[in-house]
């Protein structure tokens, strides 16, 4: 098969990839884009040099993996009468859409990878959960891992359903991140500092304990103790958000996040 990679969608998650790609020695020339929004498409041309189309039909004869990036809702309509070549890989990194979904859409001759990827894939320090069924031959997987490598870490699952898991945690993770830098510049605000101060002190603090977890030498539960005196400061704020309900607050939220991935499947899988 060809080393061209087609990507359907150039939008922010396929730029991470594709930037990713490029960084990892990838030639931009082996990399094309269908991408019907004209600001998007030009922008992609100019700061990364890949070939952009503005449909999908024009890019995905002679790509021997298909990267599809479009949101869940505009995948039936974006994969509509389309003809890969036979034999190409079909990875997926769209939330919730299944399998089968994309089976019915492209057909049998394909093989097909499902993955969830995160937005730190921008820096190359993204993580991946992926999933083919079993069978699936081992060259295609390597095709899905080389894209989903360029962007950091991977994770092979056991059982397609334990993507809606994935994407809970490092799929929307990011996003809890930011919450977490956001309510704290608020709070450093409330506390008398000035917002650029707060900000400041708040971004830092995320990204230095991220490089101590990052460091593997001990575990995130033995830092936290490390940072907790006796009777000191952190322990009121960790006995706050403790009897707060901090805990059983993020087992529901990431529940809502893995039961919503869900459902886009149950409700995308008898669109087709
Ligand atoms: N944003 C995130 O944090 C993550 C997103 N994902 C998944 O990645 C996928 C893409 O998400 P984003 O990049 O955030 O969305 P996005 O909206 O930035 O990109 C989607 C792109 O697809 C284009 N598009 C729409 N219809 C099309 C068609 N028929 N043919 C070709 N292109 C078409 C749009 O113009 C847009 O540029 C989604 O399915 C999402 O579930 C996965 C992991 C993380
Ligand atoms: O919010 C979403 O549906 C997508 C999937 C994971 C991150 N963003």
């Amino acid at each position: 098969m060809s080393d061209v990679i087609a990507f359907i969608g150039g939008g922010n998650m396929a730029t991470s990839l594709i930037g990713g790609l490029i960084a990892a020695g990838h030639a931009p020339g082996s990399l094309h884009v269908a991408e019907p929004d004209a600001t998007r498409a030009q922008a992609l041309r100019d700061r990364l040099g890949v070939r952009v189309a503005p449909s999908a039909a024009e890019i995905v004869t002679g790509a021997g993996t298909l990267v599809l990036a479009v949101k869940p809702q505009q995948m039936g309509e974006a994969l509509r009468g389309l003809k890969p070549d036979a034999g190409a890989c079909v990875v997926s990194i769209a939330a919730g859409i299944r399998l089968d979904f994309l089976r019915a859409a492209l057909g049998p001759t394909l093989h097909y990878v499902r993955s969830m990827p995160n937005t730190p894939a921008l820096y190359g320090c993204g993580i991946s959960g992926l999933y083919a069924e079993p069978g699936t031959p081992e060259s295609a997987r390597q095709r899905a891992e080389t894209v989903l490598r360029a962007a950091g870490q991977t994770v092979w699952l056991n059982h397609e359903a334990e993507l809606d898991a994935v994407t809970a945690v490092s799929g929307s993770g990011p996003a809890y991140f930011f919450l977490l830098v956001e309510a704290m510049r608020e709070a450093g605000v409330a506390l008398g500092l000035a917002p650029a101060t707060a900000a400041q002190l708040a971004a830092r603090t995320c990204i230095g304990a991220a490089r101590m977890i990052e460091a593997g030498t001990t575990d995130v539960a033995e830092l936290r103790v490390q940072v907790t005196s006796k009777g000191g400061t952190t322990q009121a704020a960790l006995e706050h958000l403790e009897s707060a309900g901090l805990r059983p607050m993020f087992r529901e939220a990431l529940a809502a996040a893995a039961r919503r991935s869900k459902e886009l499947g149950d409700q995308l899988g008898s669109a087709q």
